[in-house]
Parts: structure tokens; sequence; C-alpha cells
């Protein structure tokens, strides 16, 4: 059984229709792209996912249930996690406090996030505000790993950063998916997202187009040329 399964889900805003028929699923422990052109869905598909937008039809099913128009609050009990784009840490709280705000027990624990992001140990007590970019990045990933959600959905985490600085947030990426943490990733790097990821769909005008794994993927570098080119 998928962790998540997406089948045939329209969404949209008033009067314009953004998802034409989504269709995917996720498997646990497996790491899934979204790929696409701006203005193409992706933010749309995770806003549907943890019950933001409520999808117009089809069915969202995780772990087994059905939480198409679910409330998000009850859709994040059930263990999904949202790194949303832009961050959304708390500024007038502390590390410290952003961090516990949301946690649940379990395997990610606040020692376990501090070890994989020294930096928030480092500055536990400043304020969210007083963080650089980066470092508010890795905030808002750790607070989402110690809501312990079976899947995390991460929507454009490197957004704005300065190389190093991704390449810092793509290492985390990476130590998260070791300890088996099944995710869904919105970023337009496609080199590192086949490094990181199992499989991969492209989505264009509101349907998937493409799908197919990291190996199939960086041998056919047309497909990045058709729904990423401009
Ligand atoms: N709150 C909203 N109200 C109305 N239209 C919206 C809203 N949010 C997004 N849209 C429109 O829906 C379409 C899809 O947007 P979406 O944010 O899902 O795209 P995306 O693939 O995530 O791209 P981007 O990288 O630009 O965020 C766009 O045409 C966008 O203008």
């Amino acid at each position: 059984m998928s962790l998540l399964k997406l089948t045939s889900v329209e969404a949209g805003y008033g009067a314009s229709q953004v998802l034409f028929g989504i269709d995917f699923q996720i498997n646990e422990g497996e790491v899934v792209t979204l790929l696409g052109r701006n203005g193409m869905g992706k933010s749309t598909t995770i806003k549907t996912i943890c019950g933001l937008l409520k999808p117009r039809r089809g069915s969202v099913r995780f772990n087994g249930a059905e939480v198409a128009g679910m409330a998000t609050e009850r859709i994040s009990r059930m263990g999904i996690g949202l790194v949303p784009e832009g961050r959304r840490i708390f500024p007038n709280l502390t590390v410290y406090e952003n961090l516990v705000a949301f946690a649940r027990p379990g395997k990610w624990t606040l020692e376990h996030a501090y070890k994989l992001f020294p930096v928030l140990e480092k500055r536990k007590d400043n304020m969210g505000f007083q963080l650089s970019g980066g470092e508010q990045q890795m905030l808002a990933i750790a607070r989402a790993l110690l809501t312990n959600a079976r899947l995390l959905l991460i929507d454009e985490a490197t957004e704005g950063l300065a190389p190093l600085i991704r390449q810092e947030i793509w290492r985390c990426l990476h130590e998260v998916k070791k300890e088996g943490q099944s995710i869904l990733v919105i970023d337009k790097y496609v080199q590192n997202l086949i490094d990181l990821a199992d499989r991969h769909y492209f989505i264009e005008n509101g349907r998937i187009g493409w799908t197919g794994s990291s190996e199939q993927l960086s041998e056919q570098p047309e497909i990045w040329e058709r729904y990423l080119g401009v």
C-alpha cells in the first residue's frame, strides 16, 4: 500500500482550475519530487495534500485513509508535515520555541535535530527574525521533523539561498533520507534532485506528463528540456 496516493485530483481557485487530474503516489521511505515550470501547479498540489485547498474531484489517500477535504490540522495530526515555501517560521519566538511549538513524540527529538543542524543549537536562544535565510530554512525543516510526520512535504527549500547554503540544505536532506524519512520535494535544481530522490513526477498544465526513476531521468536530458526549458 502506498503511503500517499493521489487519484484524478482536480483543484483550483475560484473560477480558475489549476489541477486537471493529478495521479501519483509515494511509498514509505521514498523521496519523490514534483517538478515543472512556474505556475504549473506544484504548490497547488501540495496545498491540496495538506488540506489548505479542498480538491474539487478525486481522491487523496494517506496511509489508506481518504483525507481529501479534511481540515489541515487533522491531516497534520495524521502524519503529514509541511515545510512551506517561504519558511514561515515564527519571527518573535526563539529557535528553541519554534522547534518545540508543534513537536510530537517520536524518533525525531530535539537532540536529534540539533545533531543534524548544529547551528540551531548554537542559536537556540536567538529569535527567529535574527537568523539568516539558510538558518531559517534549517529551522523550518527541523521544526517539521520534530512533528514526527510520516511524510514531509518540502516546498522550495533552497529558494533564494546562496550556493554554499543550498549545498548545506541538500546535505541535510540526504541525512534525513538516510533515516528512512518519506519526503515529497519541490525544487528546481534537477541534478541535486536526481542525486537525492528515488523517483520524479513532471507536472505540466495541471497534469503529470512524465514519471520515472532518477536513473531514467539522468539518462534522458530531453525530459528536463521538455518540461523545464523555457
Ligand atoms: N491563491 C491563489 N489564488 C488564485 N490563483 C492562484 C493562487 N495560488 C496560485 N494560483 C495560480 O495557480 C496556478 C498554479 O500555481 P502554483 O503555485 O501551484 O504553481 P507552481 O507550479 O507551484 O509554480 P511556482 O514555482 O510559481 O510556485 C498559477 O497560475 C497561479 O497564478
